[in-house]
């Protein structure tokens, strides 16, 4: 019988995980059921810190970046020893249920848990959005905007000045972030690990646009492809400018969640206590086409998200 559930953020921290947490909290009070916060992730699981969350307890959240539970990458937990200490930590405290907020690790994480008879459910939170089984992951939406405030002002400069800024964005080893903030801001070019970058053909494009009275470029690199210090090394003597590399890293993963992201973990994270007291176990939640769907962890992984390509078309049309 489902009474007391755990709750825990683990990998890289996501804008909306505080929202996810409230709503997994205040879901589970309405339903009757008592919740432990899990601090840190998996490394908190291991170690045993715990806390009970109430409902103030997650007041004053929604809006903030972060997570109020701590998170961490916990190596112990990707061996067995781990995996089965973790179990024993969660049956020693009477958890009955666990939702799991993050990424396809931490979803893989969850998934050697429910191997091992433990109830639990995934919500999407990263904001590389390189897992299935959901259009778009929560903080994922934030980090673009976050993004696009950057680049913005990069490309007041470099109008005025006439240079050429190489910008790398997120997103491990996919290309989402980048393409999403490339089209955006109106990059010139957007590299992604997707697809097979052509130096050549980026130094005649560049060469061409210049003839025609083009006065500045941006390259919006994906980390995935190589760092921006490697491509700017590549372009040099293949290329008409001299360019400034801006590597935007952590400052993408913090800061409010966009109102979007808000809407989008309240939903998952009441879903997802849902799931459970409907007897779903192993699931995960996620959004397709605007619908709550619950559909099996390992869709995080073993299916393919999809990179949308009308969206690289665009990147290439409207930088003509
Ligand atoms: N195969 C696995 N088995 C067990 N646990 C795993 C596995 N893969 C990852 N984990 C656990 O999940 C944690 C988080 O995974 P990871 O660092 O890949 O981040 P993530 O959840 O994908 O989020 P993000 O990519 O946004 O940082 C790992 O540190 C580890 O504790
Ligand atoms: O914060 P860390 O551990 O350096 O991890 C950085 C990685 O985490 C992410 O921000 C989220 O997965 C990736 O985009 C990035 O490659
Ligand atoms: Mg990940």
């Amino acid at each position: 019988m489902l009474r007391r559930i755990g709750v825990l953020t683990s990998g890289g921290d996501a804008p909306g995980m505080n929202a996810s947490i409230r709503a997994v909290t205040r879901t589970a009070l309405y339903h009757g059921l008592q919740v432990v916060g899990i601090r840190r992730g998996y490394e908190g699981l291991l170690e045993g810190d715990f806390v009970p969350l109430t409902r103030s307890s997650v007041g004053g959240i929604l809006l903030h970046g972060g997570t109020m539970l701590r998170t961490a990458r916990c190596p112990a937990f990707m061996r067995p020893e781990g995996i089965n200490a973790g179990v024993s930590k969660l049956r020693e405290n009477d958890i009955d249920a666990l939702v799991v907020i993050g990424g396809d690790g931490s979803f893989r994480g969850a998934k050697e848990l429910h191997d091992r008879g433990i109830h639990v459910v995934g919500v999407p939170g990263t904001i590389d959005n390189d897992m299935a089984g959901t259009d778009c992951t929560i903080g994922f939406d934030t980090a673009c905007n976050t993004a696009l405030e950057c680049i913005s002002k990069l490309r007041d400069t470099a109008s005025s000045h006439d240079r050429m800024f190489i910008v790398e964005v997120m997103g491990r080893h996919a290309g989402f972030l980048a393409l999403e903030t490339g089209v955006a801001c109106g990059a010139e070019f957007v590299l992604i690990p997707e697809l097979p970058v052509d130096l050549e053909a980026i130094a005649n494009k560049i060469h061409y646009a210049k003839q025609r009275g083009k006065t500045h470029s941006l390259i919006v690199l994906a980390e995935g492809v190589m760092s921006a210090s490697e491509l700017a090394e590549k372009l040099k003597g293949h290329c008409d400018y001299d360019p400034r590399i801006v590597v935007l890293g952590h400052l993408q993963r913090g800061g409010a969640p966009s109102c979007f992201d808000t809407v989008l973990a309240s939903r998952l994270g009441a879903a997802a206590v849902e799931a459970l007291i409907d007897g779903k176990r192993g699931m995960m939640v996620g959004r397709t086409k605007d619908e709550i769907v619950t559909v099996p962890l390992e869709t995080a992984w073993t299916q393919h998200h999809p990179l949308d390509s009308d969206m690289l078309r665009l990147v290439e049309t409207l930088s003509i």
